[in-house]
């Protein structure tokens, strides 16, 4: 079993208690009260390359990177740094989050939210609206292809913007297919958790010019970012480099200035 696989088990798993818990009528009600959601395409069209920065405690390829304490504090710094998303991980086995996580940030900063999870059912999206979420993430590898049409669609219709997920060229053409207006390459395989940053310029071209492109994980500094701009990417996703340094207001200022300077902008669609 892949370990996508893996974690789809134990997110299916914690999925049902929570169902459970809590219905989908009593998760439509919350939905109904939440802030209206925050265009995140506009967000991440920004000024240049823009920033989506990620509360995340732990990942299944490291274990434990950063306690964060309060994720609230965190995504305030990464807002105040000039991050244009806040990323939170809600799944709790490998990567330690919560929605009471997403919910802590959502009252704290401004900007548009995404929720990061293992997405496999339109529960999941209400709970994304419920707790504050203005996009939420879809894995083109963990769903076929009428699955993910249809959590696109009800995604929108919730308000809420589908940032999809891909990892190599098929996965892309199928993001695209299926309507995607944000698709993200993760050069994360999550098949064996290897990292490879040629990725996203290898898979880009896939992506048409009117289609967000964010390029996810790996990005160390702002080098990685200018590279990743070069390719063709309009935004970049960063985590662990963010969570594991000792001033994640001031890296992410140094990413947002490389991500600005104009030498840049021919890189861009
Ligand atoms: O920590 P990094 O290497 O900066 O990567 C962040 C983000 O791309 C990564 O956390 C991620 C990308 N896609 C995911 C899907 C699920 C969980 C996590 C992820």
């Amino acid at each position: 079993m892949s370990v996508l696989d893996e974690i789809i088990d134990g997110v299916r798993a914690d999925l049902a208690e929570r169902q459970a818990r809590v219905s989908l009528d009593e998760l439509k009600e919350r939905a109904a009260r939440a802030p209206r959601a925050k265009d995140g395409v506009a967000a991440l069209r920004g000024e240049g390359v823009t920033v989506i920065c990620e509360v995340k405690r732990s990942s299944p390829s490291k274990g434990a990177l950063a306690a964060i304490a309060d994720p609230a504090a965190l995504a305030a710094d990464y807002e105040a740094g000039g991050a244009s998303v806040i990323s939170v991980l809600t799944e709790e086995r490998r990567f330690g989050g919560s929605l009471a996580d997403l919910e802590a940030v959502r009252a704290k900063v401004d900007i548009p939210v995404l929720r990061k999870d293992f997405i496999v059912t339109s529960y999941q999206l209400w709970e994304a609206r419920a707790y504050g979420a203005d996009l939420a993430l879809l894995i083109v590898a963990a769903l076929d292809q009428e699955a993910l049409v249809s959590l696109i669609e009800r995604a929108e219709s919730i308000g809420l913007t589908p940032l999809v997920e891909a990892h190599d060229e098929e996965e892309a053409e199928r993001a695209v297919a299926a309507g995607a207006k944000i698709v993200g390459v993760n050069a994360r395989n999550l098949k064996d958790l290897k990292v490879d940053r040629s990725t996203f310029e290898r898979v880009a071209p896939e992506i048409p010019d009117h289609i967000v492109k964010v390029a996810e994980s790996g990005v160390r500094g702002p080098h990685d970012l200018i590279a990743y701009a070069n390719a063709g990417a309009d935004a970049v996703l960063v985590g662990e480099s963010l969570v594991t340094g000792r001033d994640p207001k001031a890296a992410v200022a140094d990413l947002v200035a490389a991500g600005a300077h104009p030498a840049l902008r021919h890189g861009r669609g």
